[in-house]
């Protein structure tokens, strides 16, 4: 098979549609690729059947949703992996290696603190309340208004994201294959909301595990039959090295400069921490654990894993470019046609390469589904119903999975009506919101003079500011994908100065809880829910100075300590009023 594309229209970004197959190849896929592909979503069934009538066979919603906090790390490792995993990376990546060189690739180095903040930080914070859902936080820190802000504003998010992670795969292969579109898709929302429904948080974790491991399969195919074929590391190496794509450390200070060790290194942990740290389907995954250490384990058990991954997507961007290196620009199309291209004539490759984008996309979408039924169920109807029996409960969660599934399908239809050029705006949308997220997590959890007022001042101010700039880089074409973590800076900013303006008396009491009046409104900080990240920073301090710096109890208290400490705090505020009086 030749490369049937014409010159111009690799050089054209416009005519992206033209990529196809050679007509007389149009054999790739033998039956045996088709299997493979069925086989795929058959176990994934499989696992769903059988957690549906295993174990407490889902009758609890702790169950459903919390796989009865009984996992281990080996498990919630690898669907921690595969939450965020999707296949636009998968076919993205490569792409960006063969434009752009592998400067991409030192995201890697963000990948340290963006997990080891999620183990230490956010972990220990979440796992010691005991809470179900990440927003379940916001109120015992903030307020119900900024809990119900916060779930609406996620909701938004995953629902975005998931239409366009089922329709990518699907539309890229049927575009340059012809493989069958709205079956595929059809196929892939339809079985993953049948597992999901069926079996609960279980099944999606250990479905992930299977995926993943498909997933790490198909791209070494890739990259083994691709090396043979281009001539032999050696020759790879060679061509990649004169054609000038192997990238050094670029330490260009300037912030709109496309990818630089500053924009990789330290955007790179805020997107880590939005996704690592405070997003709801790995919040979920950290409180399914048996045990607290067991979370933080599959944390640092995802490091490896995930540079894994990183590395398998890059290498095959390099491959790609060994074997095409005479075409300047690469588009995402462009992967799956290299992929075909190395893998046709191979019975059997071409499925797995199939199941492999399908098992990133499933995966994706299956947290998705999952984590929406229960930030909708935890955060939005049973505070509306808290005298629910529990089997209504479950039932109702399940009803809610399916119908996320549904919708689903609804986005991914959505997005084809939109057209290709949505696909960017949505995966954007997906990662501005994220910031403001994550900045009213970081704003509850370091500043104990944050009061709720602030909070949802910050995290609208945060948004709009996240959509002037989203939407400005796409209108003015700027090459620099996420303003992630100037939209998270910007929500805490906006949070705190507000809180300054807003905060009338600020009391330290003496057992170093803290007393916040507000605007009509006495606000208690709630023990554990502050991290104490200044006590942390200068851990050399005597104790009593230390507990004066962070004005926090320390975490894991015993509810009676509790108690007395909410006693104790009223009885300080009490004081307060009266003394001034
Ligand atoms: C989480 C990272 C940064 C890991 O490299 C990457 O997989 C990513 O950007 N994921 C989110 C986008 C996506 O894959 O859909
Ligand atoms: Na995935």
């Amino acid at each position: 098979m030749t490369v049937c594309v014409k010159k111009h229209t690799i050089f054209s970004n416009r005519s992206q549609e033209t990529i196809k197959m050679d007509p007389s190849d149009q054999k790739i896929f033998t039956v045996i690729d088709y299997v493979i592909f069925a086989v795929l979503l058959a176990a994934s069934m499989g696992i769903g059947l059988y957690y549906a009538l295993s174990g407490g066979r889902q009758r609890t919603t702790q169950e459903f949703l919390m796989a009865d906090r009984s996992m281990g790390c080996l498990p919630v490792s690898l669907s921690l992996i595969a939450s965020f995993q999707s296949a636009v990376a998968i076919i993205g990546v490569p792409a960006e290696i063969y434009t752009h060189g592998t400067q991409y690739w030192f995201i890697g180095c963000a990948y340290i603190l963006g997990l080891l903040i999620p183990a230490h930080i956010f972990i220990p914070v979440f796992y010691r309340l005991r809470v179900s859902s990440a927003y379940q936080y916001l109120e015992l820190r903030f307020s119900k208004a900024v809990r119900i802000c916060g779930t609406l504003t996620f909701i938004f998010q995953m629902v975005i994201y998931m239409g366009v992670c089922v329709y990518t795969p699907a539309f890229a292969l049927n575009a340059v294959t012809g493989f069958e579109l709205w079956g595929t898709v059809l196929a892939t929302g339809l079985v993953c909301t049948l597992y999901t429904t069926l079996g609960g948080l279980k099944a999606v974790i250990w479905t992930d595990v299977f995926q993943t491991v498909v997933m790490f399969a198909g791209q070494l195919a890739v990259i083994v039959v691709g090396v043979q074929k281009t001539g032999g590391v050696a020759d790879v190496w060679r061509k990649v090295w004169e054609g000038n794509r192997i990238s050094g450390l670029d330490l260009n200070p300037d912030p709109t400069e496309r990818h630089t060790f500053w924009t990789l290194g330290v955007g790179g942990v805020f997107l880590m921490l939005s996704l690592y740290g405070v997003n709801q389907a790995q919040v979920q995954r950290y409180l399914s654990s048996r045990t607290e250490k067991e979370a933080v384990r599959s944390c640092y058990m995802v490091f490896p894993s995930l540079q894994l991954a990183l590395a398998l997507s890059c290498v095959m961007g390099l491959v790609m470019f060994a074997r095409y290196y005479m075409f300047i620009v690469c588009f995402p199309q462009m992967v799956i046609y290299f992929v075909m291209d190395m893998l046709h004539g191979l019975p059997g490759l071409p499925g797995l390469f199939i199941a492999c984008l399908f098992s990133a996309a499933l995966s994706t979408i299956s947290s998705a589904f999952n984590s929406l039924a229960t930030v909708t169920m935890e955060d939005l109807i049973k505070p509306q119903y808290p005298a629910m029996t529990e089997a209504r409960a479950t039932l109702l969660s399940k009803v809610l999975a399916m119908s996320y599934g549904l919708l689903c399908l609804a986005m991914a239809y959505l997005t084809h009506l939109m057209g290709d050029s949505v696909l960017q705006v949505a995966l954007k949308i997906f990662g501005m919101v994220g910031g403001p997220i994550l900045g009213l997590f970081c704003l509850g959890m370091f500043f104990p003079w944050a009061n709720s007022i602030g909070a949802l001042v910050g995290l609208c101010v945060g948004l709009v500011v996240a959509f002037w700039l989203g939407i400005g880089s796409i209108l003015t074409r700027s090459t620099r994908p996420l303003p992630l973590e100037c939209s998270a800076n910007v929500t805490i900013a906006i949070q705190t100065a507000f809180n300054n303006i807003t905060l009338r008396d600020f009391t330290p009491c003496p057992t170093c809880g803290t007393v916040d009046l507000t605007v009509g409104e006495l606000l208690y900080v709630m023990p554990g829910t502050l991290y104490p990240l200044l006590g942390k920073l200068f851990c050399f301090l005597p104790e009593h100075l230390k507990k004066k710096l962070c004005c926090v109890t320390p975490l894991g208290q015993t509810v009676s300590e509790k108690i007395d400490l909410i006693a104790k705090n009223l009885a300080t505020f009490i004081y307060n009023v009266f003394a001034v009086e």
